[in-house]
């Protein structure tokens, strides 16, 4: 069994429990199930912003502990206040160290906030909403054609966005009119390999009217030139700001060298 299919396996007995827990009418109590939705597609597309969407990660599968000490409102906040376009916040436990209460505390953040969880049924959709998030994620790699188009649809209609992610050219049959934001992640979920390539590979073959995202693996400003050139508007980073001790900082300093850049060229 791979990781993926561990972790979605995991995920299937968390959402019964979490059900048994907290009904939908009580997740609709939440003082967040009102609120109106900020639009990841607006802030990317705003040419004032950055792109980045940046990542509030602990841990990983693949890496262990990532920053164990890092403070989600201060991190969070230093990523708004220095341009992020959207912040990803983790909220599985288990294999991310995320939660909940990390999504529920970004949200003194006035930008949209990604649920960063694996989302493979209506109730954690309704939980995405509650918590006060904007986006969710829908994972190829875990989900049929079928399902992700049902999940689209029910995400939209509680007036949350949706990030598909894709992985592979097989996965291109998961795109659909419910889902305008398409991620390429350069990570293999079932193997760890990363490869900066695969968002360029792919770019081509994704319809020109989706907004393209292109996700981990990305520790440069030439990277995100590279992704520019490419048609991207979106660009997913974690690891390369909380691997340091001070995450604030090194999104600053990585943010004032993207400006820096771009008005030279
Ligand atoms: O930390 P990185 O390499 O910058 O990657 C961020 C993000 O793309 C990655 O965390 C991610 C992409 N898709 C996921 C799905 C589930 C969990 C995590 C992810």
């Amino acid at each position: 069994m791979n990781i993926l299919d561990k972790i979605i396996e995991q995920k299937k007995i968390e959402v019964a429990e979490r059900k048994a827990k907290k009904s939908i009418e009580e997740l609709k109590q939440s003082e967040f199930f009102g609120r109106e939705t900020l639009s990841l597609k607006q802030f990317l597309l705003d040419e004032d912003r950055t792109g980045i969407i940046a990542e509030f990660k602990r841990k990983s599968p693949s890496k262990g502990m990532i920053n164990g000490t890092a403070d989600v409102v201060e991190v969070t906040s230093a990523y708004r206040a220095n341009g992020a376009s959207c912040l990803s916040v983790l909220t599985d436990e288990i294999f991310f160290g995320g939660s909940t209460e990390d999504l529920i505390k970004a949200r003194v953040n006035n930008i949209p906030i990604l649920r960063k969880d694996f989302i493979i049924d209506e109730y954690q959709i309704v939980e995405a909403k509650s918590m006060g998030a904007d986006v969710i994620l829908l994972i190829a790699a875990c989900l049929t054609p079928e399902e992700v188009k049902r999940l689209a649809a029910f995400a939209k209609s509680l007036s949350l966005e949706v990030l598909l992610e894709l992985h592979d050219e097989e996965e291109l049959q998961h795109i659909c009119n419910e889902t305008e934001i398409v991620g390429v992640n350069n990570r293999n979920l079932k193997t760890f390999i990363v490869d900066i390539e695969r968002s360029i590979a792919m770019s081509k073959k994704i319809p020109a009217d989706k907004i393209k995202v292109a996700e981990s693996g990305i520790s440069s400003i030439e990277n995100i030139n590279i992704f520019k050139q490419n048609g991207f508007r979106g660009f997913l980073i974690g690891e390369n700001f909380m691997k340091e001790a001070d995450p604030s900082k090194a999104f600053a300093t990585f943010v004032s060298q993207l400006k820096n850049q771009s008005t030279r060229t």
